[in-house]
């Protein structure tokens, strides 16, 4: 992984069939996996104090074997002198002279439990909150700092936040309306109803790659909240036809599958851009048997494509391309990947696609800006910015109503705001647009 930069979610699965690891074995070693990856900032700067040099300047294989150690002395309930042996045995194999050091390090992490050693090493909580939160849970400082602003400078929910981060989430299914009832779905893949969105089913365990349900397209893999930022795009009022839909960022395709489902039931025809071309291929496939266009092309074209007109479209998705943070459950070494220094390139894009939304949407017409980040640089910012550049007039709608009645803490509107620690879904925001 850290050698070739590659996600686990992708590599694991095909590393595991290849050493021949099922049931628990093979939950063991994700476990161990995605945990070592959660927690690695944690990891190395106990190993740093423990080893008494910087972790950067050990060997990588065998660093990377002292993480895995770390994390089973600290965060399982693997027998301390198991974890040390089966480790000092993994080094023996990666950097045969570095056993004794490996074990030395080991015993030292062993002296000290999780908590034990972010006492000692996280400065305190009083004088750098930001510092002190970002060493106990293992994210970037600037992701902290990121989510706190977001939360309002709430220091107890950003915690609930970085502690829900370092938790597996349960997978979620979309029941595609017209073609599953999620009550029926849930039986037959034996999950559950899910508790928001009306399409949502958790699936208790199991690969959802094997459900019949998902290859008849009758259901996708899809996160709750991203289900009900669709939905609500699909359910803000209009007036007049209503038949024009688009969906500006729609690769790999999972809203551009719901929104499809919601057009067959209302005689409308989705409109699926993507620029990349095999996420364009995944659209098609994700959209098959649905009335949906996919087009591959940029959608900062409208206006000059002539499949983009302006002013032509009923309903409008912006799923930008963004930083990711509100869904870092599902991708246990992004929070590593990302750097600030994104951010200029993603808010300018986020700006421009959000631009182009709103000039080919027709005037009266409804257009959701939507991230799985809640960074406000790339939400609110983004959506102030586009609606003050785009030089057509267009108002805020209150999304709120368009979620589920009674769903808590979704934010003082108009926008919307998810989060996992409140809502089990990922951290999508939601703007909707309405042309004047
Ligand atoms: C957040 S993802 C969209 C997720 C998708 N809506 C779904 O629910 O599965 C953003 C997508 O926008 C695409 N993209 C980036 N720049 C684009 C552009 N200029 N025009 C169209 N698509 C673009 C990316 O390749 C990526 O597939």
């Amino acid at each position: 992984m850290h050698r070739d930069d590659a996600y686990a979610n992708l590599v694991l699965p095909a590393i595991l069939r290849d050493e021949g690891l099922t049931g628990r074995d093979a939950a063991f070693a994700t476990e161990l996996t995605y945990g070592t990856l959660r927690h690695v900032g944690t990891l190395d700067a106990i190993l740093t104090a423990a080893a008494g040099r910087d972790v950067q300047r050990i060997d990588p294989p065998v660093r990377d074997a002292l993480r895995i150690g770390a994390y089973q002395l600290l965060h399982t309930r693997v027998p301390a002198h198991a974890a040390v042996s089966s480790t000092v045995d993994l080094v023996r194999v990666v950097g045969p002279s570095a056993t004794g050091f490996a074990n030395a390090v080991l015993r030292e992490v062993a002296e000290r439990d999780n908590d034990g050693w972010v006492a000692r090493l996280a400065p305190p909580i009083q004088t750098d909150p930001i510092g002190h939160l970002a060493l106990a849970y293992s994210h970037p400082q600037w992701i902290v700092r990121a989510f706190s602003e977001a939360l309002g400078g709430d220091l107890g929910e950003t915690t609930r936040l970085l502690i829900e981060d370092n938790e597996r989430p349960p997978v979620h299914l979309c029941a595609r309306p017209g073609l599953a009832d999620p009550v029926d779905l849930a039986d037959e893949v034996g999950g559950a109803p899910g508790a928001f969105s009306p399409y949502a089913v958790y699936l208790g365990g199991g690969a959802p790659g094997d459900l019949a349900a998902v290859a008849d397209g009758r259901a996708h893999v899809q996160d709750e909240g991203s289900q009900l930022v669709a939905d609500a795009l699909a359910a803000a009022p209009l007036d007049g036809p209503d038949g024009r839909w688009l969906d500006l960022c729609a690769g790999p395709g999972g809203k551009s599958g719901l929104l499809g489902a919601l057009a067959a039931q209302r005689e409308a025809r989705l409109t699926a851009v993507e620029v990349a071309e095999h996420r364009a291929r995944l659209v098609g496939n994700a959209t098959r048997a649905l009335p949906v266009t996919v087009l591959h092309t940029d959608g900062r074209l409208v206006g000059s494509e002539p499949k983009l007109p302006e002013e032509h479209f009923d309903r409008v998705l912006v799923d930008a391309p963004c930083t990711g943070l509100g869904s870092l459950r599902r991708r246990p070494e992004s929070r590593w990947r990302r750097q600030p220094s994104d951010l200029p390139a993603l808010t300018r894009l986020q700006r421009e696609l959000l631009t182009a939304g709103l000039r080919a949407v027709r005037p009266g017409g409804v257009v959701a800006y939507v991230t799985c980040s809640p960074h406000v640089v790339e939400t609110h910012v983004t959506v102030t910015e586009a609606a003050r550049r785009c030089g057509a007039p267009v108002d805020f709608v209150d999304a709120r109503p368009l979620l589920p009645v009674g769903m808590p803490g979704i934010g003082d509107g108009p926008t919307v705001q998810l989060w996992p620690h409140r809502h089990g879904t990922d951290a999508m925001f939601l703007a909707l647009l309405r042309r004047t």
